[in-house]
C-alpha cells in the first residue's frame, strides 16, 4: 500500500501546484491513497467546498484540516456531507464534521485521522487520549491507519510519533509550513516526519507576503497577511510504502518540488 501526502496547501499558488503536480506524482509513484492538508487552501485561511471538490477531482481521496478549519464560514454548510474531509478529532464534542474517515482502496480501507496539537495552540481536547480512542475504533476495520497531527511544537509532534509508534502506519506532522528532514520509520513500524511542509509560495514567509510579515516584526504593529498571488511556488509531500500484511511502514520518501529541487519526471 503506497500513500502520498501533500503538505499544507496555501492559497491559489498552492492549489496551482496541486493541479499541476498531484496528477504527475500519482502517475510517477502510483499511490493507492493520496491525502492533502487543505486548511490554508482558501487564501491561506480555511477551505471552501469548491476547493475540497477540486482536490478530489485532482486525485486526492481525503483532505485534512487544522486550526483554520472554520475560517471560511461556508464550511458549516458542507462539512457534515463531505465524506472525505476531516477536521481535528480533538475539537470539542459536538463540533461539526468528524476527525476520522475511511478511504476504500482495491487492497483495503485506510483510516485517515486528523488531530491538532495543544502546545502554543488553542486548548482543545487531549490529542494523546483521543488517538488512543480512534486507534481502538479504526483497528476494528483496518490495519492501515494514517494520522495528520497538525501542531506547532516539534516536541509535541515527536512525542506523538513515539506514542503511536507501531499503532499507526503513518504519522505526519503539519502546520509549521517548513519541511523537516527527520523523515524516518520508527522502531515499531510507524512512518514519521515532524512536518511535511507547505505547498504554495516559495519566496514568502510561511506562505505569506514577506513585506507584511517583516513590517510586523520591525514595527510590532498589526499587519494583514496576504498570500502572494505571483512568484515562484513549491510543493511539499511525503510518500510511504506500507506493508500489505502488517500495515507497518517499509519505505519513506520526502518530496520537495521547487526551483532548488526540480521535479524529475
Ligand atoms: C503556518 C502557521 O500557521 P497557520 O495555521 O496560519 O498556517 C504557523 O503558525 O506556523
Ligand atoms: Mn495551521
Amino acid at each position: 500500500m503506497r500513500i502520498l501526502f501533500i503538505g499544507d496547501v496555501v492559497g491559489s499558488p498552492g492549489r496551482d501546484m496541486v493541479d499541476e503536480y498531484v496528477p504527475k506524482l500519482k502517475q510517477k509513484y502510483q499511490p493507492e491513497v493520496t491525502i492533502i492538508n487543505g486548511e490554508n487552501a482558501a487564501s491561506g485561511k480555511g477551505i471552501t467546498e469548491k476547493i475540497y471538490r477540486r482536490f478530489l477531482e485532482k486525485g486526492a481521496q481525503a483532505v485534512t484540516l487544522g486550526n483554520h478549519a472554520w475560517d471560511k464560514k461556508e464550511i458549516f454548510d458542507f462539512i457534515d456531507d463531505a465524506k472525505y474531509l476531516v477536521r481535528p478529532a480533538n475539537f470539542p464534542e459536538g463540533t461539526p464534521g468528524k476527525g476520522i474517515t475511511y478511504v476504500k482502496t482495491p487492497k483495503a480501507e485506510v483510516a485517515v485521522i486528523n488531530l491538532q496539537g495543544r502546545t502554543f495552540m488553542s486548548p482543545n481536547d487531549d490529542p494523546f487520549r483521543k488517538i488512543d480512542e480512534l486507534i481502538e475504533e479504526a483497528k476494528k476495520r483496518t490495519k492501515f491507519i494514517f494520522l495528520d497531527f497538525h501542531a506547532e511544537a516539534t516536541s509535541e509532534k515527536q512525542a506523538m510519533g513515539w506514542y503511536v509508534d507501531g499503532r499507526v502506519s503513518v504519522n505526519v506532522g503539519t502546520h509549521t509550513h517548513i519541511q523537516t528532514a527527520d523523515d524516518r520509520i520508527l522502531p515499531q513500524g510507524t512512518a514519521y516526519i515532524s512536518d511535511v511542509g507547505m505547498t504554495g509560495p516559495y519566496d514568502g514567509i510561511l506562505g505569506m507576503e514577506r513585506e507584511a510579515v517583516l513590517k510586523r516584526f520591525l514595527t510590532n504593529l498589526p499587519v494583514r497577511f496576504e498570500v502572494p498571488k505571483k512568484g515562484r511556488t513549491q510543493l511539499s509531500g511525503f510518500l510511504v510504502d506500507v506493508d500489505n500484511e502488517t500495515g507497518k511502514a517499509k519505505k519513506v520518501q520526502r518530496i520537495l518540488i521547487n526551483d532548488d529541487h526540480p521535479f524529475f519526471e
